[in-house]
This record gives C-alpha cells, structure tokens and sequence, in this order.
C-alpha cells in the first residue's frame, strides 16, 4: 500500500486535498491524494455561485439542490449583521449562557438578551413553578422560530443537596451580627415564624452537632450551631448577610466539610426524575446535572434518554460543584457531552483557593477530551446591584477566555439583577476583547492535543480536524466551513480553537441549536448532500447572495461524508 500525498496547483483553482475522494467514515483509508477541480466558466449556476463544477451531472446536482431548498440556510439575524458588518475576524467565540428569572423571563427581556448574544437560556430548577418554566421554554422557542435564533436551552437540575426552604414568598432575609436563628426540618403552612428557617433535608437535624459552622451559600452568611431541640437546630449568627430564597447550606466541622448520610443522597432526585421527564417532553437541549459525584450517575441518565429515544438531541452536562466529582473528573467528564465548573457550590465544598485550579484543571481536561466547557458563577456579581462590574470581575472573566473556556455563564446576573443586559454586554465585550488580544499575540498553546479517537476511521476525522485548523492558522484564512450532520466533526474543529471562526454547516436544527455551546462555531441549518462540490457551491452562493461573505475569501473546508480538506477562494 502506498502512501503518497500528489500536490499541484493551477492559478485560481480550489486545492483539494483528499483521503480518497470516494470513501466514507466506516472505511479505513490508505492513501494520501491530491486532487484538484477545473473551473468552468459555462456553469450552469448563477453566476453569484461557486464554478467548482466539473461534470454535467454535479452541475444539476447542484442545480436541483440550489432551486429545491426553499429555506435556503438558516441563521440569526445578529450573526448575520455582525458577519456582514465587521467580517469573520470580529465574530465572538467564547459562548454565553443567561440564566433565566424573573428579570428575564419576558417574551421581549428574552430577545433583548438573543440580541445581546446570549447563545443559551439556562433554566435552574431549584426555582419557579412548571408552568414557569414552560413559559419561558417556549418563548425562547418562538424567538427562535421567528427571528432565526438558535438559542439552545439548558436545564440545571435541582439535586438533592441541602438548602433552604424558599422564604415564604419573601425574596431575601437579612440575619445580623449576633442573632439566633433556627434551622429547622419542619414546614410552615401558613407563613414563616420570624429568624426561622426551613431546611430541604430530613437528616439534617441529626447530622450537625453543636459547635458545627452552618454556611449559607459557601460563606455569604455563617452560623454557629449552639444548641439543637428536637428537628429544631438553634444557630447564632456570626457572618451577617441575606439569606436568599433556596441558598444552600454546607456546614463545617474542624475546617473541613461535614459529610455524613449526606453524602448518601442520591444525585438526581425523585423531584428530579420529574423534571427531566418534563425537560424532555418541552425538548431542551441540554440537562446539567447537578452535584454529580461518579460516571454513574451520568451513564444512568444517558440510558434513560436513549430509552426515551431522545438519546442524541439531549446534552448531558455534569456539573463539577462537589469533592467527589473532582476526585472523579475523567471518568464524569468523558461520560459526559460537556461541563460545567459550578463555583458557587464547589467553593462552598472546598477551600475557596483552591477554584482558581480546579478550574484550569475542569477546563484542561474538558479540551484534551473534546467535552464544551462552562465556567459559571459570580463572574459579574456586583452587576446584580451595580451598572458597572469591578475591575477584579472583568480579571476573572478575562481569565476564563483566556483559559480558552468553551462558554461563560451569567447567574443571578441575568436571573435577578437589575442590569442583565448590560452584564451580559460586558461578558461579550471583554470576550472579544481578550481574544483578539490571543490572536494578535499569536499564543498557540504549545502543547499538543492528544489522540481522543479510539477507533481508526474516527482517528482520521481527528487527524483531518487538526490539520485543518493549523493549515487554517498558517495559511491565515478567513473561516473554516465544517459540514457535519451529529455535529462531531465541528467539535474536533473547535477543539483545536483555530484563528479564524468555524462555520457549522448541520442538518438539524437540534443538532444547530446543540453546537452553540461550543467554542467558536457559528451553527448555520442547511439541507446538503453527500457531494461536497455541490455542497460549496450552495454554500458560497447562499452566503454571498446574503452578503455573508465575498469573493475571494479564503476557505478551508471539512467535512464528515468525505474524509478530505479543501482550500479555496470563494469564487
Ligand atoms: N427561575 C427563577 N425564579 C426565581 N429566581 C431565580 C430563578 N432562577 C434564579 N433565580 C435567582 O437567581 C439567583 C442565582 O441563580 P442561580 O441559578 O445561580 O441559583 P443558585 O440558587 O445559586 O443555585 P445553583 O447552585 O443551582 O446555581 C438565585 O439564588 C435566585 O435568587
Ligand atoms: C452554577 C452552580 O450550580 C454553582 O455555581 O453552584
Ligand atoms: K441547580
Ligand atoms: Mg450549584
């Protein structure tokens, strides 16, 4: 078997350089060859489009498939103009979440927001009724529909860990310096006797001992236990701050966590069963799983969605908030389709230095196994309150580009702060700002990425992938197009974070709404075929006609029907 790479160019002519023209995925490949297409200057496309044909039958392939796809290609409008006003260079690749709450909920607070870049609606179910929920799920939906967005939706499972009850309706508590408050595992019917607090776990009362420190929400506001009565556990207080609705509680003992019957409850609870059943009838996009502590739990919920026959449409993202799910991050985070460095929580569970590296190490492994990461929490706090985030925010948010994160998340930033669009307007901001700064840099991490594939023919795709994305740097073009229809092959793209943004040519609007959490995609929905000449072609004609892009651009394109990678002028 010989293995040779042919290379020859003609003037203006697209370079092709292919693993065997006519081979698929499921057939390992050999040889190296380049071949490469004449133009015809009597195509019979219009001329906007692409004269890469080279035989009648591809020219009517092309022509049918141009004149037969009514919807043309799918985009939203911000794209689009962003695209058309400031070129591909400008494009953010960094993703933003919005979690959705009652600053945001509204039809038109939501399209605020899919202008503002929010890339997906994370709904956290430790809050709000059903009926909530399903509102919100479906205007995101209608924004989509009517205004092209592709905002995916994220479910945030409540877990079973412990918290408060939810105030009686009030929105915060504040607890002073010196006050004795009860925590208690009783409920109220009518309202919520003064300095009492309900607690969401039954064993609570005879897990703590006296002399345990109580923690609200990793440290906003602390407790000592100085007597328990019954169900009734009476703490004093000795950080004052307010108590949200729902906050959780971690309570200490010597300087470390207590972790007793706990520890034993399970990570998706009954009330969670219910609400995925519910996620996956409204069809969200991604479920995140909250407190995940092993792959188990991970490979259970993957079972149960693909009994569902939902198995490929819904992400599964472990949340990394506990000791455990750090003891066991490779194995949770390869069983998974993403994750998320959860701070609140895992600051609460561990010494607060000690994030900063548990982030960096979440967000390494996430690369090397080709999983999108999220960094969440806090990033812009000061902006639930304040117009402007500090300086020491805008640090930390850079720092996270910087790592090369897949997405950053707001919480209650967007949730319930008093200026969600404008936090939101400061993530895309130091975003962009801090990758071109990268690019301008010229930082390419020095460490190779490792082989992910196990089998052969997947191998090849990440081979491809690579190359692609450092022929893309070294030949400095102007995008790369991927064509995939799972989606994969436009994840091993991002994986390598080229220089220049990655078109996501996909099929489904699942799979389009799915790849908008990751790391310089730009998701476009387009019906193709498995002949990527005509398939360019299409492309190039739709985009230029939409003024998307424009001759002479420089392309490099990939895709998963031909295992090959292509180098061209937009004609
Ligand atoms: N659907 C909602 N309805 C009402 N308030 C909400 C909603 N979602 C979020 N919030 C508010 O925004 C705050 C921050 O949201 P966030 O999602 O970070 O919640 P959290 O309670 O800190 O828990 P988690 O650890 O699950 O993120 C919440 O404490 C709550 O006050
Ligand atoms: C997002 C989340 O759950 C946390 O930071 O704890
Ligand atoms: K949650
Ligand atoms: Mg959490």
């Amino acid at each position: 078997m010989s293995q040779s790479i042919n290379f020859s160019t003609l003037s203006r002519t697209p370079h092709l350089l292919h693993l065997s023209p006519h081979s698929r995925f499921n057939r390992p490949l050999t040889s190296l060859s380049f071949r490469q297409f004449t133009l015809n200057h009597t195509s019979l496309i219009t001329s906007s489009s692409s004269k890469l044909l080279h035989s009648p039958a591809e020219r009517s392939v092309v022509a049918a498939a141009v004149s037969t796809d009514t919807a043309g290609i799918e985009v939203d409008t911000v794209t689009e103009a962003e695209l058309k006003e400031n070129g591909f260079r400008s494009t953010r690749r960094t993703k933003l979440i919005c979690t959705i709450g009652p600053a945001t909920c509204g039809f038109e607070q939501l399209e605020a927001l899919a202008e503002g870049g929010m890339n997906v609606a994370r709904l956290n179910m430790c809050h709000g009724t059903r009926e909530w929920h399903r509102g919100v799920i479906r205007s995101v939906r209608r924004l989509n529909e009517e205004k092209g967005f592709a905002v995916a939706i994220m479910m945030d499972t409540e877990g079973s860990e412990i918290h408060m009850g939810d105030l009686g309706g009030e929105s915060s508590a504040k607890s002073e310096d010196g006050e004795v408050w009860t925590f208690t595992v009783r409920a109220f019917d009518s309202s919520r006797p003064a300095r009492t607090i309900s607690v969401s776990y039954d064993g609570f009362a005879e897990d703590v001992r006296v002399g345990d420190e109580l923690l609200v929400d990793g440290g906003m506001v602390r407790f000592e236990v100085i007597e328990k009565i019954g169900p009734d556990v009476k703490c004093l207080c000795t950080d004052p701050g307010l108590l949200l609705p729902r906050a959780n509680l971690t309570f200490w003992r010597d300087g470390s966590l207590v972790r007793e019957r706990n520890a034993m409850l399970p990570t998706i609870s009954s009330k969670d069963w219910l609400d995925i059943d519910f996620g996956i009838s409204e069809g969200v996009d991604f479920i995140a799983v909250s407190f995940v502590k092993s792959a188990e739990v991970i490979n259970h919920l993957k079972s149960y969605l693909a009994a569902r026959s939902c198995g490929g449409d819904v992400g599964v993202i472990a949340k990394i908030e506990s000791i455990d799910s750090l003891t066991n991050l490779e194995e949770i985070i390869l069983a998974s389709d993403g994750a998320m460095v959860a701070r609140g929580d895992l600051g609460a569970q561990i010494p607060l230095e000690q994030v900063p590296a548990a982030q960096q190490r979440i967000v390494k492994v996430c690369r090397a196994l080709n999983k999108p990461v999220i960094v969440a929490s806090q990033l812009l706090e000061s902006m639930i309150e304040y117009p402007t985030p500090t300086r020491a925010e805008v640090a930390d948010v850079s720092e996270a580009v910087r790592q090369r994160s897949d997405a950053l998340m707001l919480s209650g930033e967007s949730a319930m702060g008093q200026f969600p669009d404008k936090a939101l307007t400061v993530l895309r901001s130091v975003s962009l700002r801090i990758e071109r700064w990268w690019r301008e840099e010229k930082r390419y991490e020095s460490t190779p990425l490792q082989p992910i594939g196990s089998g052969f023919s997947d191998r090849i795709s990440e081979e491809i992938c690579n190359s692609a994305a450092k022929m893309a740097n070294n030949l400095g073009v102007d995008a790369v197009f991927v064509y995939t229809k799972d989606g994969h092959m436009a994840s091993l793209v991002s994986r390598c974070r080229p220089d220049c943004p990655i078109f996501a040519f996909t099929t489904t609007t699942s799979v389009r709404r799915r790849l908008n959490l990751q790391w310089g995609l730009i998701p476009f929905r387009l019906s193709f075929s498995e002949d990527m000449e005509s398939n360019l072609n299409k492309t190039f004609s739709l985009l230029k006609s939409r003024g998307m892009i424009k001759s002479g651009d420089l392309v490099v394109a990939v895709s998963d029907m031909l295992q090959s990678i292509q180098v061209m002028n937009v004609p």
